[in-house]
């Protein structure tokens, strides 16, 4: 199969784990017979002090014509005070949003051997297998106005959703749950928000039409306290763009790191972008110490649902599984014996343990 892959590494960490996702992509195409081709372009920070933005037109557009985008993180303190029109972020959302991105998957997985590199209980953390499926292109990341008022002495902030918008991403849900445990999960703060009510009301006329799915409804303040407590209550967690950021990155506390969690991101005609759930790491950046894995299996995210290779998928996600068994991991996990390594040998484990 040929398949062509726009990667954009973006800041701090990303240069560094996007070069390990290459390599073990590479590794996949010659051991099972594909031709993948690379071209790399610029985004966030580093397209900034390129080209004075974070995304521009040329790239967005070699992004349509790829068969499948892989970024890795963009942001950082240089970029912190610039103009708030083109801080490394806004190139993250634009592409989002100009490819229509509205449904990022983000799995939860415990592997076994990093039970006890979790904070949690060994006792909590077993049997989670979570799939958050969160809303991308709306929501308060996007609405406008977005802006100081009064001299600085006020702001706004604006939350949009509509009934289409909510109503894809819910059936997305349902969709998602029928393939696997047949539980959805609904978050929102219907006891406040307008919003959330509207997304109640949609989540309630679509459970009529998907009877074979156990839906509930749940507060996401209290869900934050669930998350840690009863994991493994959850399956699918459909939720919209601001709860499902800050939920996500909660749930990796499960898995033991940030640093092994991926997502897809996903239009409704299946094209995808593929990035770690964390960020540009900066405190780490450079120093070879990044854990690879969450980029690594963003990419095997992109061979199953972009290119529905899933045997090579398996492949990747088995030799990842076999690389921590054997101990071999990077310094943010909390591991008792085993072999602490850099990134670049993490990427060559899990290399080593493809076929
Ligand atoms: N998708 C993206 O590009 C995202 C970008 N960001 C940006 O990243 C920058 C840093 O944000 P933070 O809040 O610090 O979040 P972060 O996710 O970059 O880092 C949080 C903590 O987790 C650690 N960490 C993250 N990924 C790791 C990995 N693979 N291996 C080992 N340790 C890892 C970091 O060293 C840091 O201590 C900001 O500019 C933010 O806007 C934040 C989240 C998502
Ligand atoms: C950097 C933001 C635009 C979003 C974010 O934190 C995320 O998608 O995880
Ligand atoms: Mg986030």
């Amino acid at each position: 199969m040929k398949k062509h892959i726009l990667t954009l590494p973006g800041d701090g960490v990303g240069p560094e784990i996007m070069t390990g996702a290459k390599a073990v992509l590479e590794k996949i195409a010659e051991d099972f017979n594909h031709e993948f081709t690379f071209e790399e372009g610029l985004i966030g920070g580093a397209a900034y002090d390129a080209a004075g933005t974070p995304l521009d037109d040329e790239t967005l557009e070699r992004a349509k014509n790829a068969d499948a985008v892989l970024l890795g993180a963009v942001g950082g303190p240089k970029w912190d005070t610039i103009d708030k029109t083109l801080r490394p972020e806004q190139g993250l959302l634009k592409i989002r949003k100009e490819l229509g991105l509205f449904a990022n998957l983000r799995p939860i997985k415990v592997f076994d051997k990093l039970i006890p590199a979790s904070p949690l209980k060994e006792t909590i953390v077993g049997g989670t297998d979570i799939l958050f499926v969160r809303e991308l292109t709306g929501g308060l990341y996007f609405g406008r106005p977005s802006e100081r008022r009064d001299g600085g002495n006020s702001v706004v902030d604006t939350l949009v959703y509509t009934k289409e918008e909510i109503e894809r991403i819910v059936e997305y849900g349902f969709q998602a749950a029928k393939l696997r445990g047949g539980r959805l999960t609904s978050v929102d703060k219907a006891n406040v928000l307008e919003s959330s009510r509207m997304w109640r009301e949609i989540v309630d006329a679509k459970s009529a039409e998907h009877p074979e799915v156990k839906v509930e409804h749940a507060l996401v303040d209290s869900t934050a306290m669930k998350l840690i407590t009863n994991p493994a209550h959850f399956d699918v967690v459909v939720t919209e763009n601001l709860f499902g950021d800050i939920l996500s990155d909660e749930a990796s506390v499960i898995t033991g790191s940030i640093g092994l969690l991926p997502s897809a991101s996903l239009n409704g005609e299946g094209f995808g972008l593929y990035e770690p759930v964390h960020g540009s790491a900066p405190d780490i950046a450079g120093q070879n110490i990044v854990n690879p894995l969450a980029m690594i299996l963003s990419a095997a995210m992109m061979l199953k649902y972009s290119f529905h290779l899933s045997e090579e998928a398996e492949a990747v996600e088995a030799a990842v599984d076999n690389a921590l068994k054997d101990g071999i991991h990077t310094s943010d996990l909390d591991f008792e014996g085993g072999r602490k390594v850099g990134t670049e040998e993490m990427v060559e484990a899990v290399m080593s343990y493809i076929k």
